[in-house]
């Protein structure tokens, strides 16, 4: 490298003083030093100097713009800006959600000559198979996932809307974990079912003989939370008398215990989640604007299970592990057409017990067709059935669509390596991605 395209070395010792893994890359892409957290958590073995951040994030042979994907570093040479993303990372201990923060950094002449580029892994979700927390990767996943990185660190009261059983309350355990709150409590009120006078107490607490049977002071869930996370689930269904006692408590940052004259400070940060419409229950009359207002500061939508279908080999995998664990179940491709074809209504919780009730009914180690419930079945049959009618015959193109999502779920290695395996070019196989992935 000619000496004039050497990076100053003050800026690479002051990289290597940084906590946090971090590289430096010119404007083509190329690594030109990482610093020593980098090398410890996220390098494979081989040193990454002078090789791509695509090659070695992503497996890829192309930068990730041309893969499809939100490349920060272009985005960067053209915004001039720091610019920050979520990305699926490949990391000496697996494929990773890593939160990546790039900042230009300009030469004498005030051109952009070299990126810093952070990283830091977002560990409360998972791109793979795994047994706990958020999983997924499809485009509407990542997107929503995407917004929860950008969220997650700052004190924004979160409004997660979904339909049931997409995995707001997990989302908002992820929103906790990735916060400068992670240390301290995350306190999860379902609001559904509490009637006013015991939501009340339940939340600011009382004092002993506040009312019959409080026979002792307790404290309250905001309290209990105090540091960290209030998660108000079914946030919809808070009563209107209670909505006013909310409002003022994120207004003011302050509350009473039940029965108690002194005003208690509260620290807390609000996630709220809600499948209720709440703009059409503000024009009813039932749900208070203001309070809209206040808890919708970063609104969330969190993608129904239809939204995201590619998602189903991957959680199904991560969920068998849930409901079973300690069997090696795995699910027969018929089977695997039927629940990739079901729309479940319920989303992700549906799912979940799709697959308890079918580990339960399968002696052996895979789960067939016979094992899913019939309500299951038959929808996806009829739909079938009615496409034979129509059409003639099953689409290629779903046959060919469902054995190329089920292939890029199940392959382990990397892009190029996928590409061979199924006789594609990388191109093609790219093609391929972007038009499968996207619905
Ligand atoms: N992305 C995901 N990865 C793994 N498991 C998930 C995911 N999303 C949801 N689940 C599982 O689905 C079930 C339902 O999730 P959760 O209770 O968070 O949904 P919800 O949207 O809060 O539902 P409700 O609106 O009914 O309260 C849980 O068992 C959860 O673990």
């Amino acid at each position: 490298m000619p000496i004039e395209n050497r990076p100053l070395p003050e800026l690479l010792s002051f990289l290597d003083t940084l906590p946090e893994p971090h590289i430096l890359c010119d404007r083509d892409y190329r690594i030109v030093a990482a610093n020593a957290a980098y090398r410890a958590g996220f390098a494979t073995g081989r040193s990454v100097v002078g090789r791509t951040c695509y090659e070695i994030s992503h497996h890829y042979s192309v930068p990730c713009d041309q893969a499809g994907e939100s490349c920060p570093l272009a985005r960067g040479l053209k915004s001039g800006q720091r610019e920050r993303v979520l990305h699926l990372h490949h990391t000496a201990r697996g494929e990773e959600y890593v939160n990546i923060e790039l900042s230009p950094i300009r030469d004498a002449s005030g051109e952009i000559a070299w990126f810093v580029e952070k990283m830091e892994p977002m560990n409360a979700a998972r791109g793979l198979s795994d047994h706990h927390g958020l999983v997924g990767r499809a485009p509407a996943f990542q997107h929503m996932l995407g917004l929860v990185a950008r969220a997650a660190p700052s004190n924004a009261s979160i409004l997660l809307q979904g339909e049931s059983g997409t995995g707001k309350e997990l989302v908002a355990n992820a929103i906790h974990e990735a916060s400068h709150r992670a240390d301290h409590p995350f306190v999860a009120v379902d609001c559904s079912g509490l009637p006013e006078t015991l939501f009340e107490s339940e939340l600011f607490g009382h004092e002993r003989g506040a009312f019959t049977g409080a026979t002792s002071r307790k404290a309250g869930l905001v309290e209990a939370a105090s540091g960290g996370t209030l998660f108000l689930d079914e946030l919809g269904d808070i009563p209107l008398g209670m909505q006013v006692k909310l409002l003022r408590l994120l207004e003011t940052g302050t509350y009473r215990r039940v029965g108690a004259t002194d005003l208690r400070r509260a620290d807390i940060r609000l996630v709220s989640a809600t499948h209720r419409p709440l703009k059409q229950m503000i024009a009813e009359g039932r749900f208070r604007q203001d309070l809209y207002y206040r808890i919708n500061t970063f609104p969330i939508t969190v993608p129904a299970l239809r939204e995201r279908a590619s998602d189903i080999p991957l959680l199904i995998e991560s969920l068998l592990g849930r409901v079973a664990p300690g069997r090696r179940l795995n699910v027969s491709p018929a089977a695997m057409q039927v629940l990739c074809r079901y729309a479940f209504p319920g989303n992700v919780r549906e799912l979940r017990n799709v697959l308890e009730r079918a580990s339960l009914m399968c002696d052996g180690e895979e789960i067939g067709p016979e094992h899913l419930a019939e309500d299951i079945r038959a929808p996806v049959q009829a739909a079938a059935l009615a496409e034979v009618q129509a059409t003639g015959g099953v689409h290629w193109q779903d046959i060919e669509r469902n054995g190329f999502l089920q292939a890029v779920h199940s392959h382990r290695g990397s892009r190029k390596e996928l590409a061979q395996k199924l006789g594609l070019s990388e191109r093609t196989l790219y093609r391929k991605l972007r038009q499968y992935q996207a619905d």
